[in-house]
């Protein structure tokens, strides 16, 4: 793997915890889900290793928070500027651990430093209040101070954004961190890590802490009485579980889950911008991201025009190895991932519905899933009610606003939505009714770290990116003065 950076010293394998990189006392392997070849051996940190980690955060605290707003500004700036500077080497890394085509693995790295570009400005402007005291004696202040030591946990789908979105506006906020990435794609957090060093972060502000037993190194987070905020990136169950576990400690915790996002085009719509927001917003990381496009839904007067012109331009996605030029759709994750991609096309089919052009099959081998559409689907099917993750687009047909509306909000997610139309009335009235965090109008494409990404239902709590997201790494304080 090191023969194809330009850096070589951006592939670390060992934890970084304080500064120090730690080997562990065994390994795990990162396997490339194209190919099965093993990219690395990986640290294995226990428990107790992981404790480590969050006592040199506490550690380090002190002096970090005591830093101006423009010191810490400066490092995610420098920070953010390395990681664009490399951005071919890390995207070689990510496209190894994770699969996605290198351009979408560059993109990440591009959208991973907006946070710490965003954020480096956001850091000066955490501002407090005075407002007027409630007797002429007292005088009110508003204090906003960083929460102390902060935690991740992150998924595999986006290795590099997914801390970036956490850990910058955290250090922002004058918190340090102890982050956990997935035990599938960790390489790209170190790496993060090693460029960190590089901009200056002092040792104990930001900690890898890489193993493959989750699930200890999650109780450990929300035992420790010195975490005191925990920012989980995932599925719905696990964010459910680790709620559970932090109930104890009342921990302050963001949650970005599950979606099942709904991709509505009405009549009025633009049907060759809805034909490239829906592959954008469907096919994107190959179906896998939690903003996905899970359910199309097509107004009865376009549906079968939109459906041969979404087929025409899904048949041009190139299936394969994401580190090959001109591929478009990457490996499944896991063969976990593809068998859930499967079964939900094989309950589809069973249904009722049919994939555009005839078949049954849509595998191509090994991880790799055929770009497919479907038609007919209902909402009685596992993929009305699950997100696929993964590269199959079944459109539902609707004949009026009310049904698409009442069909769209039908599921307990609430992350992203999207639909495409031209009359005013009508989008401000689907804007407002669809029971989303986020809505993209005309657009597949939402998220960016100007904007607060997050969902509500069973998709989560709070937001994060745009101004907003730093508030989840503070604490207010209300002063009362007798003057
Ligand atoms: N809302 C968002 O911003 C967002 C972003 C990306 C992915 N996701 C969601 O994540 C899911 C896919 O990612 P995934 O398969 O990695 O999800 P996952 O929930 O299985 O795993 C997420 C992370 O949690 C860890 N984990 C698993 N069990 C744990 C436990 N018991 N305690 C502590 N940590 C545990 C995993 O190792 C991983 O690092 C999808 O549901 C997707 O929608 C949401
Ligand atoms: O999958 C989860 C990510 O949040 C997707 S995005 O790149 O932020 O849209």
């Amino acid at each position: 793997m090191k023969d194809l950076l330009q850096d070589p010293g951006l592939l670390r394998t060992d934890a970084y915890v304080n500064g120090d990189w730690l080997p562990g006392t065994s390994r795990s392997e990162v396997v490339n889900p194209a190919t099965d070849a093993v990219v690395a051996d990986v640290a294995e940190l226990t428990r107790v290793e992981a404790a480590r980690g969050i006592e040199a955060a506490r550690d380090a605290f002190p002096d970090w928070s005591a830093m101006t707003a423009k010191e810490r500004s400066d490092i995610l700036r420098r920070w953010a500027d390395l990681m664009l500077d490399h951005a071919d080497d890390l995207a070689t890394i990510l496209t190894a651990e994770m699969g996605k085509p290198l351009a979408e693995a560059r993109g990440e790295i591009g959208y991973g430093a907006s946070f710490f570009h965003w954020f480096a400005e956001e850091a000066r402007r955490v501002y407090g209040d005075t407002i007027p005291g409630h007797q002429r004696d007292k005088r009110i202040l508003v204090l906003k101070q960083p929460i102390g030591v902060a935690a991740s946990i992150t998924p595999w789908n986006f290795p590099n954004a997914m801390i970036a979105r956490k850990v910058a506006p955290a250090l922002a906020a004058g918190c340090t961190f102890v982050a956990r990435p997935s035990e599938l794609t960790p390489l790209s957090a170190l790496a993060m890590a090693e460029l960190g060093e590089r901009a200056g972060v002092p040792p104990g502000v930001f900690n890898v802490v890489t193993s493959t037993d989750a699930a200890a190194i999650g109780q450990e987070f929300c035992d420790n009485p010195i975490v005191r905020k925990l920012s989980f990136t995932g599925s719905t169950r696990v964010g459910q579980i680790l709620m559970a576990q932090a109930a104890p400690q009342i921990m302050k915790l963001s949650l970005e889950l599950g979606g099942n996002a709904p991709f509505i085009v009405f009549d009025d719509a633009d049907l060759d911008a809805a034909v490239d927001g829906a592959v954008n917003a469907k096919f994107r990381n190959a179906g896998q991201t939690c903003v996905c496009a899970n359910r199309i839904f097509a107004q009865a007067g376009i549906h079968d025009e939109f459906v041969a012109r979404l087929s025409d331009r899904v048949r041009t996605l190139k299936t394969g190895d994401g580190s090959e030029p001109g591929v478009d759709i990457g490996p499944m994750i896991t063969d976990a991932a593809v068998e859930k991609v499967q079964a939900h096309l094989a309950d589809a089919l069973g249904k009722g519905a049919s994939i555009v052009g005839g078949g049954t099959d849509i595998s191509q081998g090994g991880r790799f899933l055929k770009p497919t559409v479907l038609t007919g689907a209902t909402g009685d099917m596992r993929l009305a009610r699950e997100e696929t993750f993964g590269p199959l687009a079944p459109v539902f047909r609707f004949d009026t606003e009310a049904e698409a509306i009442s069909m769209a909000n039908d599921t307990e997610f609430g992350l992203a939505a999207y639909f495409y139309a031209r009359d005013i009335s009508r989008v401000y009235r689907v804007m407002e009714r669809l029971e989303y965090g986020m809505v993209g109008v005309n657009t597949g494409l939402i998220s960016a770290a100007e904007a607060p990404f997050g969902g509500v239902k069973m998709s989560g709590l709070g937001r994060e990116g745009s101004a907003y997201g730093i508030d989840e790494y503070l604490e207010l304080k209300y002063a009362c003065l007798s003057v």
